[in-house]
This record gives structure tokens, C-alpha cells and sequence, in this order.
């Protein structure tokens, strides 16, 4: 990678509202190259909002999105979308195929269908599911199952970008921590850049390398997980700390 290579995303400026309701009021925060980002924030914070405004789902009210250095229009966009993959919080899997056709649904537009289910099957495998898995229908499988479907379907077409929203959502903990740990060697494995919402902290602290907090509209703090000094655990912003300790933020540490 050039130490020059712009950031794969840069948020510069967003500014969403909903009526009164001002969701995002000047977010500024990029990715690199990549990186594993994970955005942090409490409910309502407007981080489904500014995964929707990179994702071109929603117009911003101020601010741009520039992707790998230039200002997002719809011909980027379009360019950008070819090559991402997005793990979306309810799994959207579509309940009417088998498994192999959900994760290869990409795939299937691009080539034969023999080809693509042997490309869904590596993928399941990818996830810890086996072949035996490929001809059954979503509707069959435990939630934990249906997550890592979703997630080979994300990772099938090995994209260099990839979104995760609550990738961890509607799990227990030890399927949430074996989500978590497959993200991270995803990334790991295929250097992909990678976006995560989640208000998981456990789930943070194995997919990120980097921290923003979303409060009141802007990105508040940022930084790594684990540093010398000012990372993610020991940073002092009272925010910060009250959103990772879990407690309210007038309450006592
Ligand atoms: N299409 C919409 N119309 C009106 N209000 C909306 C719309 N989308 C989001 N909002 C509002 O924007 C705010 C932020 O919502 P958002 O879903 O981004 O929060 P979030 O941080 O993702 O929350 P959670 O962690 O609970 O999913 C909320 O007050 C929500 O009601």
C-alpha cells in the first residue's frame, strides 16, 4: 500500500436530520485501507443512519461521502457497490432459497450455476458450515446458522470492502463471540476494509483496530482499542467510559 493511498471512505461533514429530530450534525471520520473500523454508539445515535448515507441509501442534508478519493456521485457509487459486501443486522436472508442460492445470489448473475454453488459451498466453509448445510432452507437453521449464511453470503464474491451492522444481534454470547472472531479472521485473511456498527463491546474489542464513538450527532472520540496511552480502556472521555463500563452517564464509576 502507498503511504499517499486515500482513504477508502471519507465521511466529511454529514449532516442528517429527520424533521426536528437532527440525527447527525457534522460527522467527519475515514477508513483505510484495510482497516477494521467499528462504530460505537448508544441506540438512536445514527449509526444505521450513516452506514445508510455511505451505503447512498439516504441523501445527506450537508457533507459528502468521498470514496477512494473522490466526492461519491451515483456512477461511483454504483462502481463501489460492485465490489462490497454488507452482513446486515437481520441476516435478510431470503427465505425461499436454499442456503448455496442465498449465498451465491451474487454469483448466480455472474456465472453458471454449477460454478457458483461450488463458489457458495468454499464460502460456507469459510464460515464453519459444511456442504451438508448448502440444500437446506434458511428457515431450518439456528440463528447462529442463519448469521454465518449471512456472513458467507457477504464474503462470497471476496470484496474489498465490507459493512457489518450488529453483526453480534439476537446471538448469546458464545455464538456472538465465534461471529466476532470470524469477522476478524476474515479481515485478517483478505486485508479487506471493513465497517462495523455495533453497541457490543465484547464484539468490539475482537473485530476493531480503530474506535468512533457516535454522541449527539458527531463522532465524539476515536482512536485504537488498545494503546499506551488514550486507547479504548483507558482513554478518560466520560462518555467513552460510561458507554464502554455499560453504566448511565451520571452514574458513579
Ligand atoms: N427514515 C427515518 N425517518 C425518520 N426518522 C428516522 C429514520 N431513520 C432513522 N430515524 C431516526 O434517526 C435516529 C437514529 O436512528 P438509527 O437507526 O441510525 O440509530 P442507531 O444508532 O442505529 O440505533 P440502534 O443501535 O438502536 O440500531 C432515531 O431517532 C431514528 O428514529
Amino acid at each position: 500500500m502507498s503511504a499517499a493511498a486515500p482513504p477508502v471512505i471519507e465521511i466529511r461533514g454529514l449532516a442528517k436530520s429527520f424533521g426536528a429530530n437532527k440525527v447527525l450534525d457534522g460527522v467527519d471520520l475515514s477508513v483505510a485501507r484495510g482497516e477494521s473500523l467499528v462504530v460505537i454508539g448508544g441506540s438512536g445515535s445514527g449509526k444505521s443512519v450513516l452506514l445508510r448515507l455511505v451505503l447512498g441509501l439516504e441523501i445527506p442534508d450537508r457533507g459528502e461521502v468521498v470514496l477512494h478519493g473522490t466526492p461519491a456521485d451515483a456512477r461511483l457509487r454504483a462502481r463501489f457497490m460492485q465490489d462490497f459486501g454488507m452482513l446486515f443486522q437481520s441476516g435478510a436472508l431470503f427465505d425461499s432459497l436454499p442456503v448455496w442460492r442465498n449465498v451465491g445470489f451474487r454469483l448466480l448473475r455472474e456465472m453458471p450455476a454449477a460454478k457458483a454453488r461450488e463458489r457458495a459451498i468454499a464460502s460456507l466453509s469459510r464460515v464453519g458450515l459444511g456442504p451438508e448445510v448448502a440444500d437446506r432452507m434458511p428457515a431450518d437453521l439456528s440463528g447462529g446458522m442463519r448469521k454465518r449464511v449471512a456472513l458467507a453470503r457477504a464474503i462470497a464474491t471476496d470484496p474489498a470492502v465490507l459493512f457489518f451492522d450488529e453483526p453480534t444481534a439476537g446471538l448469546d454470547p458464545q455464538r456472538a463471540t465465534a461471529i466476532s472472531q470470524l469477522i476478524r479472521g476474515i479481515v485478517s485473511q483478505t486485508g479487506a476494509t471493513a465497517v462495523t456498527i455495533t453497541h457490543d463491546m465484547r464484539s468490539v474489542r475482537t473485530i476493531a483496530d480503530r474506535v468512533a464513538l457516535l454522541d449527539s450527532g458527531r463522532i465524539r472520540w476515536q482512536g485504537p482499542v488498545q494503546a499506551p496511552a488514550g486507547g479504548l480502556d483507558s482513554d478518560p472521555d466520560p462518555v467513552l467510559r460510561a458507554f464502554v463500563e455499560g453504566r448511565p452517564l451520571d452514574a458513579a464509576p
